[in-house]
């Protein structure tokens, strides 16, 4: 339930540790009765630490006692968050004890007996972290996204989310609008007999040129964040039996796709979450392209079209033997030329049945040469596709600053809004001067949407004062 003013709220509790026999379990108690929780449950042990009595955000051995009946329910230690500085804002206590399902079984409904406490629902904490301004949507998004993150890359994308560095930019733009606006109000209120300063106007549509670059900068990342926090999207493509079933069972290090000597094995698509090189990549493997009077593999050979083309990134497999020419060339056969692209990686795999080694492939499309079958080259065609990957995705290792801003489609939506406000401002003549104010404030209000910030009265207020207006 969201926060009402002048309603109590309701302390509320949790296992926030996953259930099941572990070493250790965490129950989270977030309210103003937390420290009646405390004080009903917890015993310290150390009698030194009774005589000196509650201290916030230490860690202190205890018991865990029943509040009515007193009976010992579990061994353990106990924390105590006060607000606002815990991560809801509000007074927590948190009870490390251990992980059986019949000791937080007895916690919990220990807990129950509190007439103030209930149990949380799902993402409540956070949802009062939020409340409390401790977090902004983007900053809660990058929390859900960490707890997700299966690589490396998704990871540290997450972590800077959730430690507010999209938050600050945000916050900065929308600000920058504000002011913009402060500017154009001050001409509002002040033009009726009052001497304003010269070119307030100009300063303005300066101001908001230089955001929309801005802005248009944020928009222009090729939809790097959101496709690094969902995976990169690879098709794996050829002509048949070049050993695309046999790349995909490699890169996922099992037999997940049906390998064979005949020629149009694969036929429906088979798509497979990956590692690669820290980067989450989802691979899809596709029926071998040719002409076919198969329907079955026709329908095959049709999706497999469709998927290169949907893709972030695609990657051409061919047998090297059937593709060298006579002077040590490779020739892309013609029935794939329009799906390879200058961006394309091309694999030139059986390497083990042919002497020659390929002089150059047309265009300067990244290749490698290798063999699926006796692991020649295979190792470096992976650290060298992982690091065209990050390239790429313009990953600089441990720098901010390499770091796509935008990983939600929601993120993009509230901010082509805001430039799509920015332009109509820029449209409107200087005599319309209240109408243009009003685009500015549905673009700082768009940009709003992206932290969950409502209103920009509180923030107009502050800031008009800052400017220097004729007497
Ligand atoms: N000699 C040699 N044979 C290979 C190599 N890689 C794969 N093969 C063999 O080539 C045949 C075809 O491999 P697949 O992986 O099924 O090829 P594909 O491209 O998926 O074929 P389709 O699904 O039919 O389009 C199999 O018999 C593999 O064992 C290699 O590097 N060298
Ligand atoms: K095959
Ligand atoms: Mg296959």
């Amino acid at each position: 339930m969201p926060y009402q003013a002048g309603v109590p709220r309701r302390t509320i509790y949790a296992l926030s540790t996953p259930p099941g026999k572990a070493g250790v379990a965490v129950v989270r108690i977030s309210g103003p009765a937390a420290l009646d929780v405390w004080q009903g449950m917890v015993r310290l042990t150390s009698k030194k630490a009774r005589e000196r009595g509650v201290r916030p955000w230490r860690l202190e051995r205890c018991i865990i006692v029943h509040p009515e009946t007193a009976e010992t329910l579990d061994d353990g230690l106990a924390v105590f968050f006060k607000a606002p500085k815990s991560f809801t804002t509000e007074d927590v206590v948190e009870l490390h004890v251990h992980s059986g399902r019949a000791v937080i079984a007895s916690i919990l409904s220990a807990l129950a007996r509190f007439p103030s406490c209930r149990p949380a629902e799902p993402g409540e904490f956070t949802r009062r972290a939020f409340e409390g301004g401790r977090l902004d949507l983007t900053q809660v998004e990058g929390l859900k996204d960490l707890i997700d993150a299966e690589t490396d890359t998704q990871r540290r994308l997450a972590l800077s989310a959730a430690g507010g560095l999209a938050r600050a930019r945000f916050e900065d733009l929308r600000e920058e609008i504000i002011r913009a606006l402060a500017m154009v109000e001050a001409i509002i209120d002040f033009s009726e007999g009052e001497d304003i300063e010269e070119g307030v106007y100009e300063a303005a549509r300066a101001k908001v040129q230089q955001l929309r670059s801005k802005i248009e900068n944020y928009l222009s990342d090729s939809r790097r964040g959101e496709i690094l926090r969902s995976g990169i999207r690879l098709a794996i493509f050829g002509p048949p039996n070049a050993g695309k079933s046999s790349l995909l069972n490699f890169l996922a290090q099992r037999e997940a796709a049906i390998v064979t000597p005949v020629p149009g094995t694969t036929r429906d698509i088979l798509e497979l979450s990956l590692d690669i090189g820290g980067l989450p990549v989802i691979v899809a493997d596709t029926a071998g392209l040719r002409h076919t009077e198969d329907v079955v593999e026709q329908i095959g050979v049709d999706r497999a079209r469709n998927m290169v083309q949907g893709a972030d990134v695609s990657l051409c497999v061919l047998s090297l033997p059937e593709v060298l020419t006579d002077e040590s060339r490779v020739e892309i056969p013609p029935t794939l030329e329009p799906l390879v692209g200058p961006d394309t990686f091309v694999l030139l795999n059986k390497q083990d049945l042919t002497h020659s080694v390929p002089l150059s492939i047309i265009g300067d499309r990244q290749s490698w040469a290798f063999s699926l079958s006796t692991g020649e080259g295979t190792k470096e065609f992976l650290d060298g596709f992982a690091e065209a990957l990050r390239k790429r995705y313009d990953l600089i290792q441990d720098s901010q600053a390499g770091q796509p801003l935008l990983t939600h489609a929601r993120h993009r939506v509230h901010l082509e809004s805001a430039l799509r406000f920015l332009d109509a401002f820029l449209e409107t003549p200087a005599e319309h001067v209240v109408l243009a104010a009003e685009e500015l404030r549905y673009a700082a209000q768009a940009v709003g949407k992206i932290s969950g910030a409502i209103g920009v009265e509180d923030v107009l207020d502050s800031l008009f004062r800052e400017f220097c207006i004729g007497k």
